[in-house]
């Protein structure tokens, strides 16, 4: 299958500080790609890359024609003076009706949050109301930054599931950056250890015997790494467009 996105050879400096040097991988729908990596490694960097808020300085990303893309950021600071509903926050970037936007809160489990104002979501209803934000426009590609920043154990279980779920809906590819390695790993298809350099990458059960990511993560990571299998799931085609949402990367 083409890939939806290709980065190729792709290098970033900024202020004459080598940020990204020589990233290559390929985007496919149905794939799920969790990008690893500590902290100050380019994962951030890279996902803007992808996001095309910036060029890189050398090498090429191929996007295919008119792809949509969903875009989940870590959180969403609101004004607490700004009285936005859950409900318009829905409908801020394109109109939808009110059955697409219930039809989608319900399938985050978020449907009785719609009449709450923003500001007075806990974490993991924030992150919920992200993710239908960014899939009621039925992405290609869905990138979420760290996810799960701030939810408590129960709520990242319930995000990786409506993740996957989401992909299998919306047949799209997902990439997401995360630390969450035991609770990840069983729904991704392929991992990319960054640091400032793809490390290593492949499948977690791949990854988690690489001399590079274990050195970078230590033999505790690669364990909660290897316990996982590779899944591979059956997708529904859908049709459909999305257009990437206002709000910034951090
Ligand atoms: N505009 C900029 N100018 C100079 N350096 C920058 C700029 N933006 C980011 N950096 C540097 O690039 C490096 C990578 O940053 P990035 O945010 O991509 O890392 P990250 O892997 O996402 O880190 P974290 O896990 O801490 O969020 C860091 O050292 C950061 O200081």
């Amino acid at each position: 299958m083409k890939p939806i996105v290709s980065i190729k050879n792709v290098s970033v400096n900024l202020n004459n500080q080598n940020i990204l040097h020589n990233i290559s991988f390929d985007i496919e729908i149905g794939k799920i790609i969790t990008i690893l990596g500590p902290n100050g490694a380019g994962k951030s960097t890279l996902v803007k890359l992808i996001l095309d808020f910036f060029k890189p300085t050398t090498g090429k990303i191929s996007r295919k024609k008119n792809l949509s893309i969903g875009y989940v950021p870590q959180t969403l600071q609101v004004d607490k003076t700004l009285p936005l509903t859950v409900k318009r926050f829905m409908k801020l970037n394109k109109k939808f009706d009110d059955n697409e936007i219930v039809k989608m809160l319900q399938k985050v489990n978020a449907i009785s949050l719609m009449n709450k104002t923003m500001h007075q979501l806990s974490g993991g209803e924030m992150q919920r109301v992200l993710l239908a934000q960014a899939l009621i426009k039925k992405p290609e590609l869905l990138i979420l930054d760290e996810p799960t920043q701030g939810v408590d154990v129960n709520g990242q279980i319930t995000l990786y599931n409506l993740i996957s779920n989401a992909k299998n809906e919306f047949n799209c590819a997902v990439v997401m950056i995360s630390h969450d390695l035991h609770l990840v790993m069983a729904k991704t298809d392929e991992v990319i250890c960054l640091n400032k350099h793809i490390c290593c990458s492949g499948t977690p059960a791949l990854v988690s015997n690489d001399p590079e990511f274990i050195a970078l993560f230590g033999r505790n990571a690669a364990n909660q790494l290897a316990i996982y299998k590779h899944h591979h799931f059956h997708q529904k085609r859908f049709q459909g467009r999305i257009h990437l949402p206002n709000f910034g990367a951090k």
